[in-house]
């Protein structure tokens, strides 16, 4: 079934703070989009005003040209939002927490255990969930928006504050579940994250669109330069300096560094002085967008 989802001017707006600023733009079906921004920049405000949980003070939302707002329970059966694992009833094991989930959803019992399994809580069935780890929780909070088998999923910063480990492990697991064909909505401040996981990303300050477009696209834009590292010694820095294309050389100690918009020239060049001891090469990456977008600091 098709879900696409249309925002346009969208409009939220405390006292003299505008939250969330005409915001417009479209989420294909299937699509795994990214709402990325710094903390406050107004993701949350925006992710609830698309779930129907907030309203608008202007601009419209149409999730397959429905309103969420209106809370039509057809369409709401077919949205998954993550709560925060803080909203937990306390004192269940993880295995009622998403029971109850299922019961109220109306979701078949055995769904229950089949969500364990795939979310990879089935050893934590009969832990409570006071007692999860950080990943453990969210993967439970995930599992619980999940219990009716939604077509789209919501998730507000499914991440945050886990370990780098856990978090490569919930990447896996929400690829998997974009891949099975639900489209997924998540905010995050992780570049990285943004990256790894959306095939676009709308990028968000201040409560307004700075850009959107996939995440590779957004870096090619850019026109920033390669970065190639050396070991140290590998090269002078004037004879580098002096190479075709080269736009700048930095000497730290423990590397040589060289920018340039021409790096396949310039690698030639390397390898025909026989320089390219400790090579590495890395291009610009979402984080540079972003600088580059608002020319300051990324707050994360
Ligand atoms: N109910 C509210 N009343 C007043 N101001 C609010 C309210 N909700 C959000 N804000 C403000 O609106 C702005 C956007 O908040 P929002 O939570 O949407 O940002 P965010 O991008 O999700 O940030 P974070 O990454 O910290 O969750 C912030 O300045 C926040 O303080």
């Amino acid at each position: 079934m098709a879900a696409r989802i249309e925002v346009a001017g969208l409009t939220k707006t405390y006292g003299d703070l505008a939250a969330v600023d005409d915001l417009t733009f479209t989420v294909e079906t299937g699509e795994f989009f990214g709402l990325l921004g710094p903390n406050g920049a107004g993701k949350t405000t925006a992710l609830e005003m698309i779930e129907g949980l907030r309203k608008p003070d202007a601009g419209t939302v149409a999730i397959d040209g429905h309103d969420p707002w209106k809370r039509d329970p057809a369409l709401q059966r077919r949205l998954g939002v993550q709560l925060q694992s803080s909203a937990f009833f306390e004192r269940l094991s993880a295995r009622e927490q998403l029971s109850t989930f299922a019961a109220l959803y109306g979701a078949p019992a055995e769904r229950v255990d089949q969500l364990l399994v795939e979310v990879g809580l089935e050893d934590k069935a009969e832990s409570p969930v006071e007692k999860l780890s950080g990943g453990q929780a969210q993967r439970l909070s995930i599992a619980c928006a999940l219990v009716h088998d939604p077509e789209i999923v919501f998730l507000d910063e499914p991440t945050a504050a886990l370990d780098p480990q856990a978090r490569r492990n919930l990447w896996d697991f929400l690829e998997g579940l974009n891949e099975s064909g639900r489209t997924v909505i998540l905010t995050t401040h992780y570049m990285e994250e943004a990256e790894f996981l959306c095939d676009r990303v709308a990028i968000i300050d201040h409560g307004r669109l700075l850009k959107l477009d996939s995440p590779a696209a957004l870096v090619r834009d850019l026109d920033a330069p390669t970065r190639i590292s050396l070991a140290p010694g590998a090269i002078e820095e004037r004879e580098a300096a002096a190479i075709a294309g080269v736009d700048q050389v930095r000497v730290h100690p423990d590397r040589t560094e060289i920018s340039t918009r021409r790096p396949a020239e310039v690698l030639a060049e390397l390898a025909r002085r026989d320089a390219l001891a400790g090579l590495t090469a890395s291009g610009a990456t979402l984080e540079d967008v972003f600088l580059d977008l608002t020319g300051r600091e990324y707050r994360s």
